[in-house]
């Protein structure tokens, strides 16, 4: 299956039918997703399904979706995972499919490991996913994943609410536009409402786009930043981890530097990204917050 993409069999009737699997639910700093274990591979899984399951009124409510499915089990994973045992087959609420989630592969090892599926290897737990396999660790500052290096592109604008904003794009696996806010505007006046507008020669799959403000200074930190972002496939979120990474990655240029540490203050809390020159590592809180099952009939 392509990267976002709308996976075959998209319904338009209103049949959904999934029935009986088991589902958990859980966050990474207000970023929220519907945990599928399906280990075989066997759900078969559309984009309708996962529309109707991110549904926050009839469904379960998420921005995406992650299914949790080995390695071995899943065509994108097999030739590529190597040493990862578990896949993240990771979809947008919208029912499309993305390369990266840096705060769905926080929620997915913590996901793995609080329903004992692994235990805590000795090293880091590794997690494939459409972009690469992804280590993930304990870190101080929350669970963190090392996410590749974000590789800063060239100029581009978002047309929003009426105004055009310049941003850099920046791939961190997916794709995103940073645009830093003029001097001492605050994102939170932002209205994010309707998807911003972008160039499809620079962006032909769309974009996650993020706002960015400079913040109060942080203990550790090299540098603080405000950022709000809608998400590719969503819409506004509390909290994008791989947007996180482009915005540290983006700050971090701005002052003349390739790696530092920078935290991001989103909506739904901090989280804290360790630019190096080998991995991104992207750091915070990542909780599973109920299981049940599902009946969408
Ligand atoms: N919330 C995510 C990013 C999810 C994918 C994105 N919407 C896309 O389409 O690229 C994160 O934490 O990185």
């Amino acid at each position: 299956m392509g990267q976002h993409s709308v996976a075959e069999g998209k319904g338009t009737d209103g049949v959904i039918g999934i029935d009986g699997v088991p589902f958990a639910k859980g966050h990474g700093a207000g970023n929220d997703f519907v945990i599928l274990p399906d280990p075989d591979g066997a759900l078969p899984l559309t984009a309708a399904q996962v529309a109707a399951l991110c549904d926050r009124r009839r469904g379960i409510g998420g921005d995406g979706l992650l299914r949790v499915v080995r390695s071995a089990k899943h065509p994108d994973a097999v030739a590529m995972a190597g040493e990862a045992e578990w896949f993240m087959d990771y979809w947008n609420a919208d029912g499309t499919q993305a390369e990266m989630c840096g705060n769905g592969v926080r929620v997915f090892a913590r996901y793995l490991i609080e329903s004992g599926l692994v235990g805590w290897p000795s090293g880091d737990l590794r997690v494939a996913t459409r972009s690469g396999v992804v280590p993930v660790r304990d870190d101080a500052a929350g669970l963190a994943a090392g996410l590749a290096p974000p590789r800063l592109g060239g100029p581009a604008t978002a047309a929003v609410a009426g105004r055009e904003l310049d941003g850099v794009a920046v791939d961190c696996g997916n794709p995103h536009l940073v645009c830093a806010l003029p001097d001492a505007e605050d994102p939170a006046v932002l209205d994010l409402t309707a998807a911003p507008t972008l160039d499809p020669e620079t962006f032909p799959t769309g974009a996650n786009v993020e706002f960015v403000a400079a913040a109060e200074p942080v203990d550790g930190a090299d540098l603080s930043v405000r950022m709000r972002v809608h998400e590719r496939g969503v819409g506004e979120t509390l909290s994008c981890g791989s947007g996180a990474c482009a915005v540290a990655a983006a700050a971090l240029a701005d002052t003349g530097r390739d790696t530092g540490v920078v935290a991001v203050h989103v909506p739904g809390g901090r989280l804290t990204v360790t630019v190096a020159d080998e991995a991104c590592w992207l750091a915070g809180p990542a909780v599973i917050v109920a299981a049940g099952v599902v009946h969408l009939g």
